[in-house]
């Protein structure tokens, strides 16, 4: 079946995902939200793909939920459906890595999106935000939670209250983009990163991530107990003798992904 709001790509073992809803600066409308599940599962079944990028256009990584389709929603459309968190928490659920490649406006639902993602490279123009405020309405897919945790209560709360945007600069000197890139090296760097991640070995790459993850999720002493269970799982893998052998004998190593 194939897509009507996102293109998909492989690059190498590399899933490329581009919002593609450009008269509306990619607004996240229900279509969207269920093409990119549809593209996850897609990606976590191909063995060929070891992980993804998830990019939208120069002007809008995604201006947010679709506001026009929420307009016609009341109490009991959202609350029945439980709208919005079901679908677009299919990012989080994603084992494989996605770098969020951001250039333009992420706002709202895009920059939840964004958040959702293992980490985030920003091109210059990059702006961030949660104007929902703005529109009678509050964050609905964590952003107050997520946003909170990166940047820490004060600048959060001031965008949640005011809806203020941060561009480039204040997202990487807040912790909530990895790095910023010219937008014309945006897409090759983080398919470029995607790819180094993709050359490594699958299983460690995986409990890698799971391990991050749990630091959000958890204790201090609890998650490094658990990191230390997770490493010591790591010596159970072919991948971790192959790795070591690698580097004592001088050569790159050959992963079995095992
Ligand atoms: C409520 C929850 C849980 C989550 C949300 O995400 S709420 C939405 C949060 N986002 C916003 O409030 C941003 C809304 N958009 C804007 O403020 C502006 O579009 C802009 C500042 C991002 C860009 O302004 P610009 O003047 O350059 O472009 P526009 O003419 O305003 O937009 C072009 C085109 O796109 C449509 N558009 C933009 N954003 C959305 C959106 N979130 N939902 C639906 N449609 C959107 C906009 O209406 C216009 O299309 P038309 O010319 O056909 O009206």
């Amino acid at each position: 079946m194939g897509y009507e709001y996102i293109l998909v790509e492989k690059k190498e073992s590399v899933g490329l995902i581009t919002l593609n809803r450009p008269k509306a600066l990619n607004a996240l409308c229900a279509g969207l939200i269920d093409d990119l599940g549809r593209a996850l599962d897609d990606m976590e079944a191909d063995d060929d793909i070891g992980a993804v990028v998830l990019t939208g256009s120069e002007k809008a990584f995604a201006a947010g939920a679709d506001i026009k389709e929420m307009s016609e929603k009341d109490f009991m459309d959202v609350y029945l459906q439980d709208f919005i968190t079901k679908g677009w928490e299919r990012i989080t659920t994603c084992r494989k890595p996605i770098i969020a490649a951001v250039a333009g406006y992420a706002l709202g639902g895009g920059c939840e999106v964004a958040m959702m993602c293992d980490f985030i490279i920003a091109g210059e123009n990059a702006k961030f935000g949660q104007p929902e405020i703005t529109i009678g309405t509050i964050p609905g897919s964590g952003g107050t939670q997520r946003l909170t945790r990166f940047v820490g209560k004060s600048k959060a709360m001031e965008m949640c209250l005011t809806g203020r945007l941060m561009d480039a600069e204040e997202a990487e000197r807040s912790g909530l983009v990895s790095r910023i890139v010219p937008n014309d090296e945006l897409l090759s760097d983080a398919l470029k990163t995607a790819q180094q991640i993709a050359g490594l070995s699958r299983p460690i790459v995986l409990m890698a991530k799971e391990c991050v993850n749990r630091s959000y999720e958890t204790t201090l002493s609890e998650g490094v107990r658990y990191e230390r269970r997770v490493f010591h799982s790591t010596f159970a893998t072919e991948d971790q003798k192959e790795g070591m052998a690698a580097f004592a004998e001088k050569r790159q190593p050959k992963w079995k992904n095992r």
